[in-house]
């Protein structure tokens, strides 16, 4: 173990202490990291990730000093990151350096022009058209035939039904248009082809970050195979919506990001320094594809856990219900305008994500250089992790963690706390690029759903379990049918 390394197990060969988590948790290594907080007293562990020291911090100081601290906010490159990208270090969540700031930089700037990640008239009056067209297909009125594969007789397939809402939304400032209403079924395939990637394995890649030759012997077992498959199909996807870009291109009309891009490696190209900068093609594509995976699949999942809580919890529901019929009564749709009027549905969101804790080791970061950190030394290319599960579970911080209760986060007149301590995002540097995007996506799309309906399940089936999710990148429920009763 590296000198005044944190507390925890000794490390054993080849895996370090992995297959001593899975022993302990097969399906949630995590939470066997929360236990160990517990045999050896502290909230910051040190163990092995094979052969990586790894760092774990599992609690509210701990989590919030690690993404603070500049020298912590590395990533590590892996067959995993290099599949989905021509084997190379491209994008925005698997870079890091100067590369990775200016890339982020440069897209965040840009996609704002388009409206993204603030408020946006225009981009809100996407959405707002998106939301009207859901709740139609769920009180059974349009009359596409292909609407059938996700609405049928009352019932709605989830969360297949809600992919195509959240895909074209991102599709405006990405790319300058969202597709016509028969791409929905192409589309749904596009959600569920990114869940493929999204359940591979988890954020550390699993066994293929610690042996990648295993993708030889296990394609399939590892995640290698289905990251394989997502990743072409994306490829694909971007690899079109370029090509048509570069012949419709006109200077001075810029349309959405992937123009302003193409024009930037052009201006580069004319002074002669393109191949010296961090701007390339490929880089586009996978600056597209890390707005677009997340935004396609998080957002849509995020919405399926709140049903999913609400329905373990109807009371919850009714309160919402109660609140937007005071609020924005039935003759409209609910707007973003509406959220600072609707503190107990804010607060039931903010529950549904602390409670889901979509990513419950975030993003692992690397430690760039040797370090201190809450008193112990990190040597140089350590992984850190946060534990946001432990810390959203904390039992400690929270009292009842396992009760989903909204209330938690209202003050005794009922209105929204000012500090939210829950971290579903991240924070700092590496904070969630697209967080503003996704608060907005989710308050729209679930105030706009819980005004116009009841979620049951059929037959008197149980709902999908509180716990127990399916494991991944980000944790999911796999899709199932639900009742969907207009409250008319
Ligand atoms: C409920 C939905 C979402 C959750 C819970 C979530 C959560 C996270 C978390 C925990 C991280 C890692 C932070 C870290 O490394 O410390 C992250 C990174 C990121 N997210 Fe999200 N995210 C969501 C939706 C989105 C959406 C909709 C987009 C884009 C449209 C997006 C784009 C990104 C990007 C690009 C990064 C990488 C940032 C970087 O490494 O610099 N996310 N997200």
């Amino acid at each position: 173990r590296p000198s005044n390394f944190p507390p925890g197990p000794p490390k054993l060969p080849v895996f370090g202490n992995y297959l001593q988590l899975l022993a302990g948790n097969y399906w949630y290594p995590y939470r066997e990291l929360d236990r160990l907080t517990r045999r050896y007293g502290c909230k910051v562990l040190g163990l092995h990730w094979g052969p990586v020291p790894t760092v774990v911090a599992c609690d509210q100081q701990s989590i919030r000093q690690a993404l603070a601290q500049p020298q912590l906010q590395g990533r590590f490159e892996s067959i995993v990151t290099k599949t989905r990208a021509f084997d190379k270090t491209l994008g925005v969540f698997f870079t890091d350096g100067a590369f990775w700031a200016e890339q982020r930089r440069f897209a965040l700037r840009h996609l704002r022009d388009f409206g993204f990640g603030r408020r946006s008239p225009a981009l809100e009056a996407e959405a707002q058209g998106e939301l009207e067209h859901l709740v139609k297909l769920l009180r059974g009125e349009t009359s596409a035939p292909h609407d059938k594969e996700v609405y049928s007789n009352g019932r709605a397939l989830l969360p297949d039904a809600l992919y195509p809402a959240f895909i074209n939304s991102i599709l405006v400032p990405l790319a300058g248009a969202r597709l016509p209403r028969d791409r929905d079924p192409a589309l749904r395939a596009t959600g569920r082809t990114v869940m493929l990637f999204q359940t591979a394995f988890d954020t550390t890649g699993g066994f293929l970050g610690i042996l990648p030759w295993l993708r030889h012997l296990f394609p399939h077992l590892t995640g290698h195979q289905n990251n394989q498959r997502s990743s072409a199909h994306l490829h694909g996807v971007f690899r079109d919506i370029i090509g048509d870009h570069k012949i419709s291109f006109t200077e001075a009309h810029m349309r959405d990001f992937c123009d302003v891009y193409l024009k930037e490696m052009e201006k580069l190209r004319e002074e002669g320094i393109l191949d010296k900068t961090t701007f390339s093609e490929d880089q586009l594509l996978l600056s597209m594809i890390d707005f677009f995976f997340p935004a396609a699949t998080a957002i849509s999942t995020t919405m399926v856990f709140a049903i999913v809580f609400l329905m373990h919890n109807p009371h919850v529901a009714e309160r919402v219900q109660e609140e937007l019929d005071n609020v924005v009564g039935r003759s409209r749709l609910p707007h973003l305008d509406d959220r600072v009027s609707l503190p107990y549905t804010e607060a039931t969101l903010r529950e549904t994500m602390r409670r889901a804790t979509l990513t419950p080791i975030s993003i692992p970061h690397r430690a760039t250089e040797d370090t201190h950190f809450m008193g112990y030394d990190v040597p140089k290319d350590s992984m850190i992790i946060t534990c946001l599960w432990s810390m959203h579970m904390d039992k400690e911080f929270w009292g009842d963690p396992e009760a989903f209760r909204p209330e938690r986060f209202l003050d005794d007149q009922g209105q929204l706390l000012k500090k939210d301590p829950t971290l579903p995002f991240g924070a700092g540097k590496r904070l969630c690029a697209g967080e503003t995007f996704a608060r907005h996506y989710l308050f729209l799309f679930f105030a706009g759903l819980m005004q116009n309906f009841r979620f049951r399940m059929p037959n008197g089936q149980k709902p999908p379990p509180m716990d127990g999710h399916r494991p991944g990148i980000i944790e999911s429920i796999p899709p199932f049918w639900v009742e969907v009763q207009p409250r008319d």
